[in-house]
């Protein structure tokens, strides 16, 4: 584990997910949560007096499965849906220009090669390639470039973790983090984001942009966070951690 500042009782934690609370799977539908997660999550919701929110590029309806729903608030869809703590939803928009064409072009793509998958979440496109060969990929990011130059500006393209993300250019985990930190109990505390990677980096500009703490989990990469964690089990160590640091009656997990 890196040299992490100590932590301190006004932090408000902001969770990425995939790579960062649960480890990274052959495919979206694989992944394995930790069995303690939830508890692990609720420990540290606890410690921060219920100021955690998980952000992720999967919708709020998928976080709360893989999650337990611990967390009232969350963001889904790199920012594009909202839940806040006091019960409030903000959709994203699935009628974006460009989006029925691009699924339309990206399912023709999939049926042609065998190693790729369309994680079909609406609002955005996923076009997975983890599991295809390099003609596959190449041809993945011929279409994905060429949908996006056709929407004329509608549409941005997010590369993750061996996944092309197609989604309406506006939002992203930044803005939903600044917007989740202007009401209780996030108002007034000192914003901490991980995450663990290059869609996480918007948000990692804005907790530096609010004094606050950034941590990026994985190899060192070239990167706007300023602390580094090496793996998902040495997150959920450090949120145990700090959760029996600022409240020792936490029984342990
Ligand atoms: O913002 P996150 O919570 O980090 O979500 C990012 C994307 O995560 C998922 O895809 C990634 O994880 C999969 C399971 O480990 C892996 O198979 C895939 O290669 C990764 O890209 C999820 O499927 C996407 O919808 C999220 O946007």
């Amino acid at each position: 584990m890196t040299n992490l500042p100590d932590p301190e009782e006004h932090w408000a934690l902001f969770l990425d997910v995939d790579g960062t609370l649960i480890h990274i799977a052959e495919h979206p539908d694989s992944v394995q949560p930790s069995p303690r997660l939830g508890e692990i999550l609720n420990a540290a919701a606890d410690a921060f007096d219920g100021a955690l929110a998980l952000v992720s590029g999967r919708p709020i309806a998928e976080i709360d499965r893989l999650t337990e729903r611990v967390a009232p608030a969350a963001s889904g869809l790199h920012g594009l849906e909202l839940r806040t703590p006091a019960g409030g939803y903000e959709a994203p928009d699935h009628d974006t220009p460009g989006m029925h064409t691009a699924r339309e072009r990206l399912q023709a793509l999939t049926d042609e090669h065998a190693g790729l998958y369309l994680e079909d979440k609406q609002a955005t496109l996923a076009l997975h390639f983890r599991q295809a060969d390099d003609t596959a990929r190449r041809a993945a990011e011929d279409t994905i470039d060429a949908i996006k130059n056709d929407a004329g500006g509608a549409l941005s393209v997010l590369a993750g973790k061996s996944v092309l993300e197609l989604k309406p250019a506006r939002g992203n985990k930044g803005r939903a983090l600044q917007r989740l930190m202007s009401d209780p109990p996030f108002a007034g505390r000192c914003p901490v984001y991980v995450g663990d990677d290059v869609t996480d980096e918007a948000a990692f500009v804005a907790v530096n942009s609010l004094g606050g703490v950034s941590i990026r989990v994985g190899e060192p990469a070239v990167s706007a966070a300023r602390y580094r964690l090496n793996t998902v089990d040495e997150v959920l160590a450090w949120l145990e951690q700090i959760a029996t640091t600022l409240n020792p009656e936490t029984p342990p997990t």
